[in-house]
């Protein structure tokens, strides 16, 4: 517990990808002793993961999509917004304000600006994010999850931080285990997501995919296959036709029992996927999802890729025949895909959460009370120990 107890706003989007790190880095700074309290949108306060300290509030978050006709709604919703949160700051207090980009990030952070409270911008992608472009030019930091993202400008390098991605503490915890024995008679166990929604294309293409597999690999594997709901009927003809085991689901809430017994991952390059890829080193064949916002996740697999963790497919060439292929290349023999599994591994960062809590305890003095309780030595080495 740090010698101080602060408050903190955290504030994101209610999509899974803004709120996993934004509840790990509650969760780091709650068992620091810190408060912590969450800015959202109606489906970030409802959403399966919140932890029960964290209280919710609701903010109206205008979009600025592309017609112009509701820009004026949506700038009214901001300032309605960042009048909301300058009222839960004059009562909560917090010595610093953290966005996670989405729209609500938007007026918390507008609002922690015109207070005066230091605020930092946690980017998970390898570009950066519409709201977090808005932002990052009036914040305190910017934490990244690589090291290099796209649409940052290079004068506010000074101020970028490398921290990662957090991921949940039970993947977390795999990345000490070794990677599941590997070897030319044993089972090949392939694991394939969509990210948090499920992915067509990958329904469509890997049964087939993996029936071209050499012999020696294709009678050795093990499925499990992350579907949408209206083609897990169709999927699970196609492997029954193949004769290739697997097990089909919408959902699999224990990614980390999944993650453990893989071998080989395939899916889409979502920025969580990869963080527990790398979190726990698993080799993967990646296809970026081809209408992501300014083709984030092709940006996101450069490093993996660059390490040798895993191979890229761009949409359009993600063939069976090319799925075929490039598996076989990484797993012809046991210790390629050991070594690809080790690459994987090298370009995690475990301590994101960590480095993230170190960043934002950083910024913003203590309020006096707190100074004056941590110094314990009354009022006047408090007040020396805030000059
Ligand atoms: C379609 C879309 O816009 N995707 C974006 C969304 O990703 P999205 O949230 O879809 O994908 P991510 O890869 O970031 O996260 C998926 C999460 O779902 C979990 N999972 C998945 C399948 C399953 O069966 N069980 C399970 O638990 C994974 O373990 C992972 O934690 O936000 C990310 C972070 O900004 C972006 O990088 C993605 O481009």
């Amino acid at each position: 517990m740090s010698p101080v107890s602060r408050h903190y706003v955290l504030a994101a989007g209610g999509t899974g990808g803004h709120l996993t790190p934004a509840f790990a880095l509650a969760h780091e700074l709650e068992r620091r002793g810190h408060h912590v309290a969450l800015i959202t949108d109606e489906r970030g306060a409802e959403i399966p993961g919140k932890p029960d300290f964290l209280p919710a509030h609701v903010l109206p978050a205008g979009r600025f999509g592309k017609n112009p006709l509701r820009w004026p709604s949506a700038i009214a919703s901001v300032l309605e917004g960042r009048r909301m949160a300058l009222r839960l700051y004059e009562s909560f207090e917090p010595s610093a304000v953290v966005g996670f980009g989405g729209y609500p990030a938007l007026p918390a952070l507008l609002a922690a600006r015109s207070a005066g409270i230091p605020s930092v911008i946690h980017e998970q992608n390898a570009v950066l994010g519409r709201v977090n472009r808005l932002l990052a030019g009036r914040v305190s930091a910017i934490a990244t999850a690589y090291p290099d993202v796209d649409r940052l400008k290079p004068k506010y390098l000074p101020k970028v931080h490398l921290v990662g991605n957090p991921v949940r503490p039970d993947v977390l915890a795999l990345r000490d285990e070794p990677f599941p024995a590997f070897t030319e008679e044993g089972l090949m166990r392939v694991l394939v997501t969509g990210g948090s929604q499920g992915a067509r294309v990958l329904s469509e293409i890997v049964p087939d995919g993996l029936s071209m597999l050499a012999p020696a690999l294709r009678s050795r594997l093990q499925v499990i296959q992350q579907c949408r709901a209206e083609d897990l009927d169709a999927v699970r003809d196609r492997y029954a036709n193949h004769g290739i085991p697997a097990e089909l689901g919408t959902y699999f809430e224990d990614m980390h029992v999944r993650l453990a017994d893989a071998h080989l991952f395939i899916g889409r390059a979502g920025a969580s996927t990869i963080a527990e890829l790398t979190a726990v080193g698993r080799p993967a064949i990646l296809v970026p999802l081809p209408i992501a916002t300014d083709d984030h996740q092709a940006a996101n697999v450069r490093e993996i890729v660059k390490a040798g963790g895993a191979r890229s497919i761009r949409q359009h060439n993600f063939t069976a025949k090319e799925l075929a292929k490039q598996i076989n290349a990484m797993a012809q023999h046991p210790e390629t895909l050991a070594n690809a599994a080790h690459a994987a591994w090298n370009c995690g960062r475990p301590n994101a959460a960590k480095d993230l809590a170190d960043l934002v305890e950083s910024f913003g003095a203590a309020p006096i009370q707190d100074v004056i309780r941590a110094a314990g030595e009354g009022v006047r080495e408090g007040r020396e120990a805030l000059a």
